[in-house]
């Protein structure tokens, strides 16, 4: 798709986070987009851009109120972003003054909602066929043949969810970047540690595909929900810890709905150069 240059005036962003997962959010709603793999990955760099875990970039919506298109630091694509999101819904229903939106991402309609002072969003339901999380051949998904044990879960990206004794015992970053390209996942994956403490709480630390080590990753948190119930381990009405606070998660007939903290951080124009 055509993309727009960079105005001389600069390019208008908004900072957030999500339990800390941090985002750069663009507004192209109106005009061609803007983010292309360099841009995604100048802006994306702490020390010589603003730094984010994901860049969303909202767009018109078709038959929607909105789109969303979300990247990784290292300027891949992310099909998913649970916590950017959140961050986005809230926003935009603060903004009109609305308590729904619905969200077109590439993996489906997304909706959100407030309920109280609490922005919940649907997650999608989870994709449990082999070929759909995508994985590249036909294992059990409760059991994946990698080391660990782990279970596969779609939820318009792929995670690796390992159930653990010690969560402060993993090495995340080791263990996080190995399996991130093992083959059994083409597209590599995005991949979850987690130690339940009871039926209704977990503890979970994460490596996102394409970034490395966040504070919270809410697609992540969807696939651990899916992954516990699935196991046996916990009901499908969750609490849990990631390393910036917490989440909870509620796997229902239509959905993995999450909810968690949102925070706007500054508003700051980008100049035109960082794209250069
Ligand atoms: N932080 C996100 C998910 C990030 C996507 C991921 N790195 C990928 O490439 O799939 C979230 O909150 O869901």
């Amino acid at each position: 798709m055509q993309t727009r240059a960079i105005p001389s005036a600069g390019l208008p962003f908004r900072k957030m986070h999500g339990a800390g997962n941090d985002f750069v959010i663009l507004d192209s709603r109106g005009m061609a987009p803007v983010v292309t793999p360099a841009l995604a990955r100048a802006i994306g760099d702490r020390h010589r851009g603003v730094g984010f875990d994901q860049l969303a970039e909202i767009r018109d919506g078709e038959n929607t109120d909105i789109s969303l298109d979300f990247w990784n630091s290292d300027g891949s694509r992310a099909g998913a972003c649970g916590n950017a999101t959140r961050c986005v819904a809230s926003e935009w229903m603060a903004e009109t003054g609305r308590d729904s939106v619905t969200i077109r991402t590439t993996r489906g309609v997304l909706r959100g909602e407030m309920r109280g002072t609490e922005v919940w969003v649907n997650m999608g339901p989870p994709v449990l066929d082999w070929a759909s999380v995508p994985l590249a051949r036909d294992v059990d998904l409760l059991h994946l043949p990698i080391e660990g044990d782990p279970v596969a879960v779609g939820m318009g990206n792929p995670h690796a969810v390992f159930f653990v004794d010690d969560i402060g015992a993993v090495d995340v970053a080791a263990r996080g970047a190995s399996v991130e390209h093992d083959p059994l996942y083409p597209q590599a994956t995005n991949v979850e540690f987690v130690e339940v403490r009871s039926r209704d709480e977990v503890r979970m630390r994460v490596w996102e595909r394409g970034t490395g080590i966040t504070l919270a990753c809410g697609s992540g948190a969807c696939a651990v929900a899916v992954a516990a119930h699935q196991r046996g381990l916990t009901e499908r009405h969750i609490r849990m810890e990631v390393d910036g606070g917490w989440l909870e998660l509620d796997w229902r007939e239509d959905g993995v709905w999450m909810t968690g903290p949102v925070a706007r951080v500054f508003d700051g124009v980008l100049s035109p150069e960082i794209g250069a």
